[in-house]
């Protein structure tokens, strides 16, 4: 007896929306539906896309009350069994909206209705056989055209894809032959799984020993395993990750690659595609839809190997996974700040556990959660303590910053050493934490400080662009540091000044001090396309530019042989913040920007320059290292009970009258409070305070587990969405927040 048809369809939508919702199908839908497909429904005046989730055959609601599904638009589920029960947990983990949580996971042409079937390729195929007869019959017809002659002779040996002839043959040349019922057109589908065969192996690095160990760990895991590689910088762990890629590739699975940013490490992304060829996909947000379907649909028929990709691509069905890998696992980028607030290394987690495969983690600088489960043992704990190839470790030192005239924050000695540096001829890269020309502009005369009002903070000024930008929302006016006299906008004194210093300030500066070398700037300013950026490194690398100054961007995993003296002008700001993160933030930026020093034959030197050179902290992380650092910093956590040995929870509200935003959260505070053993803390200002004309506030919870402050907040979330303030007030709730910005 077949089974009974499905009445019924249980829907999620993509709303900030908790619940699913019962949608009826007719005869022809009941046969068409698939759970974890698309379907079209009505929702109120508008139709929606939304995903199925169950199919019954009776529903709570009165049969009057259901309506009716309009369209099935998926044969093939784009959430299998797998994926549904991955974003069950997503909504249940991070307190989201189901329906948003699926829209989150999906790329957005699929949300926007796109086919998710790949689209067919094209072949050229013979009419018939190719017998002797033939061979002559063609010969004669085509005696005239040498090109069609062999086209056909080509063709009649196995069929062709239509997309690699063309760059060969002229399309009349394969029109005039479909003319003549030589040849015809074909689709076909890509075939799956063909990807093994096109894996061309490059050759492979031999192994150190600590990197032997590892890839030997590794590789003899069966089932759900978590390492952690804990690599000083240049310790080769690319290479341990590309010798245990290449043994799932020749097992026939696939692999995931999660990296922080792809755009700014695409020497990365050559070195994976330069040792196994074309079997390597990438995914970013600086694709198109239409690219980033394409690698979605290969993923999920098994048409490629390894998967390189940010934060989101941690969502990728794959037929066939055989490993996860999470590089620089400790940065912050594989945290989403808005939404669906995902910790893409948490959710790799998960996944690597549903398949029973491995996750690899790695970093130089692991984030201290990830360090207290190596150390636990829950993580199997991989050590590289020696750079690979024989380079040997920056020294790192302390430049006393206290009474000593500084040009452009460098202090003279600094001077001495960039100048020695350049005469060797060796690079120096120049770390400083803001672009622009200065973060401030101020007038001596009244006191005022230039400041957006939407988000009161003071302009950065712009020399390059002539203009004061605000960092937070981008309002930007004119401004010409250049003209004679600038004034200032309250007093109209001519005694306006800048503050402190930028990228900007400093290139301008060294190019003074040093006319005969080139300096460049690399920061989002100056580097905005990617392929400026692949070019600024290439001119890197080449050796035309020696002064390198940069913002972040220049701390993330790039390879420059050359750089011998690494500088950054200002630790202290990291030193005195109020988020309890704030020092190894600034333990893993050290890290992270001393290792791209000294990476070759030559010895590396990075100085730190700060007025508080006796900081127990910034002499820990000198004279120790990251790894005792941490170590201890991981201690005083324990001791403090913050997490990682805690669980916390931020709520965050906004609101563009302040007291309303505040009113919010004392009544998530009063929620909070009736629970036990939930400790809060708040209502705080946000990092950023205001932005975009509206206040900003938050409120911690705290609990020992993971499954108590689950269920606070869930209750929680419940109640303070019934309150009146719900819908007026922006408000999220955060899990395991990154920053309290
Ligand atoms: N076994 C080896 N023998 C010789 N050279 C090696 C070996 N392994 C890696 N290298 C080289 O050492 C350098 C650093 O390696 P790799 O980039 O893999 O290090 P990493 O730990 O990933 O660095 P980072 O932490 O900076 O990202 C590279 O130039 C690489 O080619
Ligand atoms: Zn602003």
């Amino acid at each position: 007896m077949s089974e009974p048809l499905q009445h019924y369809a249980k829907v999620a939508m993509p709303l900030p929306l908790y619940t699913y919702f019962d949608y009826a199908l007719n005869a022809e839908q009941s046969q068409q539906v698939v759970i974890g497909g698309r379907v079209l429904v009505p929702f109120g005046k508008r139709k929606v896309l939304g995903i199925v989730v169950e199919l019954s055959n009776d529903s709570t609601l009165e049969s009057t009350k259901i309506k009716n599904v309009l369209e099935c638009l998926d044969q093939v589920a784009l959430f299998d069994a797998t994926l549904l029960k991955l974003a069950q947990w997503l909504a249940q983990f991070y307190i989201a909206p189901v329906g948003e949580v699926f829209a989150t996971m999906l790329p957005s042409a699929l949300n926007k209705g796109a086919s998710a079937t790949p689209a067919a390729i094209y072949y050229l195929t013979s009419k018939q056989a190719f017998s002797s007869e033939d061979k002559q019959r063609a010969a004669q017809l085509l005696a005239r055209s040498k090109q069609q002659l062999n086209l056909y002779e080509r063709v009649s040996e196995h069929d062709l894809r239509l997309s690699q002839l063309k760059s060969e043959f002229s399309n009349t040349v394969i029109k005039g032959l479909q003319e003549k019922n030589l040849i015809e057109l074909v689709e076909k589908p890509e075939p799956t799984g063909q990807w093994q065969q096109q894996i061309v192996l490059g050759s492979k690095q031999r192994p150190n020993p600590e990197q032997s160990i590892a890839i030997a760990s590794i590789n003899q895991a069966s089932q759900f395993t978590v390492f952690l590689i804990e690599g000083v910088t240049g310790s080769g762990k690319t290479e341990v990750y590309l010798q245990v890629i290449e043994e799932k590739l020749l097992l026939g699975k696939q692999v995931l690659l999660l990296v922080p940013e792809i755009g700014l490490t695409p020497q990365t992304v050559k070195r994976f595609q330069r040792r196994f060829g074309d079997v390597v996909a990438v995914w970013h947000s600086g694709l198109t839809d239409a690219e980033r379907l394409k690698v979605w649909q290969k993923a999920k028929h098994n048409q490629l190997g390894i998967v390189i990709g940010t934060r989101s691509a941690v969502f990728m069905p794959f037929a066939d996974l055989g490993m996860i890998i999470v590089d620089e696992e400790h940065d912050e980028s594989f945290k989403q700040q808005d939404g669906l607030r995902y910790h893409a290394r948490d959710v790799a987690a998960y996944r690597a556990k549903q398949y029973d495969i491995s996750l690899v983690l790695g970093s130089a600088s692991p984030a201290l959660e990830t360090l207290h489960n190596a150390l636990n043992k829950k993580y199997r704990h991989l050590q590289l303590l020696q750079r690979a190839g024989g380079a040997a470790m920056p020294v790192m030192k302390l430049m006393d910053l206290t009474g000593l005239p500084l040009q452009s924050g460098i202090a003279p000695a600094m001077l001495v050493r960039i100048e020695q540096t350049l005469k060797k001829g060796e690079q120096v890269l120049i770390f400083v934490n803001r672009r622009g020309y200065a973060p401030a502009l101020i007038c001596t005369e009244c006191g005022h400080v230039e400041t957006c009002n939407d988000c009161d903070t003071p302009f950065t000024v712009h020399v390059t662009t002539n203009n004061l930008q605000c960092h937070r929302c981008g309002q930007n006016k004119a401004y010409n540091a250049h003209s004679f006299k600038p004034k200032c906008s309250v007093c109209s004194s001519q005694s306006v000044t800048t503050q402190g210093v930028g990228t900007e300030q400093i290139q301008t500066f060294l190019t003074e001090q040093f006319p005969s070398y080139s300096c460049v700037r690399i920061d989002s300013d100056s580097t905005r396309g990617k392929r400026k950026l692949n070019t600024l490194f290439d001119e890197i690398n080449q050796q035309k530019h020696q002064l390198l100054v940069g913002t972040q961007i220049v701390a993330k995993g790039h390879h420059f042989e050359n750089v011998t003296l690494a500088l950054i002008l200002n630790v202290d700001s990291y030193l005195f913040s109020s988020d309890f993160k704030a020092p190894e933030k600034l333990a893993q930026l050290v890290t992270q920007f001393s290792g791209r020093a000294g990476r070759a034959n030559k010895p590396g030197e990075v100085w730190l320059q700060s007025y508080q050179v006796s900081n127990p902290l910034l002499q820990d992380l000198v004279n120790n290292g990251y790894s005792h650092f941490a170590r201890t910093l991981l201690q005083e956590r324990i001791a403090a009970h913050l997490p990682p040995v805690s669980w916390q929870a931020c709520l965050r509200v906004e609101h563009i009258d302040q007291k309303t935003a505040l009113a919010f959260l004392v009544f998530a505070n009063s929620l909070f409070s009736q629970f036990k053993h939930l400790r809060y803390f708040g209502p705080f200002p946000a990092g950023v305070e205001k932005k975009q004309t509206r206040y900003r506030y938050l409120s911690v919870a705290q609990a020992d587990t993971n499954q108590y402050l689950n269920k606070a907040l869930e209750q929680v979330r419940n109640s303070l969405h019934k309150h009146s303030l719900s819908a007026k007030v922006r408000w999220a709730i955060d899990i395991m927040p990154a920053d309290f910005s």
